[in-house]
């Protein structure tokens, strides 16, 4: 499904990685761990296109990736830790939006479905400013989880959840896993690598 040849980035002439090779099956997890500032989040905006490499090669499916082909961004859900949303939006219209572009069949069965197991059934029509923090995360989590998807690309998807959020977490990406996804997550939380990564990458 993904695979990574001999990657480079700096910024400046100061290098983040360097000939870094990888691959993740359809039903694999990779896990990328190191310390802060080893360079993650870097790698997984390489991956979907969202930073530039210097150097090597990202391939989908034996192609090399191409954010610009929709092709591509139907396969790939990504919650990296950027992820900002339209502040007049609802949850419940961000999630309809989400299913709408990507195509997902029964689209409103599968919002309501994502926020119900996000948690989110009772703040469906509050705007994201208003959220708390684990509620705007479990927002960009449910975001990937309503649309069709054959590669899922997470920065840290434990921050700011609860214990039982942790929980859901670690099964919903066992889950994943089982359904073919290939995923790739970078993380600081031991339990959650140990229990869903199939191998990791260390930076
Ligand atoms: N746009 C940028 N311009 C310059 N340097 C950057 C930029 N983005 C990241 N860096 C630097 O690249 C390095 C890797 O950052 P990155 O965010 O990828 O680390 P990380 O492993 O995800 O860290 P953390 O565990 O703290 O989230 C850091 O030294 C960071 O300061």
């Amino acid at each position: 499904m993904l695979e990574v040849r001999d990657l480079r980035k700096s910024f400046g002439d100061d290098p983040v990685f360097g000939g870094l090779g990888f691959e993740v099956a359809a039903g694999e997890a990779v896990a990328i761990v190191g310390r802060n500032g080893a360079g993650k989040s870097t790698l997984l905006k390489c991956l979907v296109g969202a930073e530039h490499h210097d150097a090597g090669e990202v391939l989908v499916h034996g192609e090399s990736r191409d954010e610009t082909s929709a092709s591509f961004r139907a396969l790939t859900a990504a919650l990296l830790d950027d992820a900002d949303y339209f502040p007049d939006v609802s949850v419940v219209e961000h999630l309809r939006l989400q299913a709408w572009l990507h195509g997902t069949p029964d689209p409103e069965r599968e919002v309501l479905a994502a926020l119900d197991e996000l948690g989110l059934s009772e703040v469906r029509d509050q705007l994201p400013p208003t959220l708390s923090s684990g509620q705007r995360h479990r927002l960009g989590l449910a975001s990937c989880f309503v649309r069709p998807r054959g590669l899922l690309v997470l920065d840290e998807p434990e921050q700011r959840l609860d214990v039982q959020g942790r929980t859901w977490l670690r099964e919903r990406l066992k889950a994943e896993k089982a359904a073919g996804v290939a995923v790739v997550f970078a993380s600081h939380d031991q339990d959650l690598v140990d229990a869903v990564a199939d191998r990791c990458v260390t930076l």
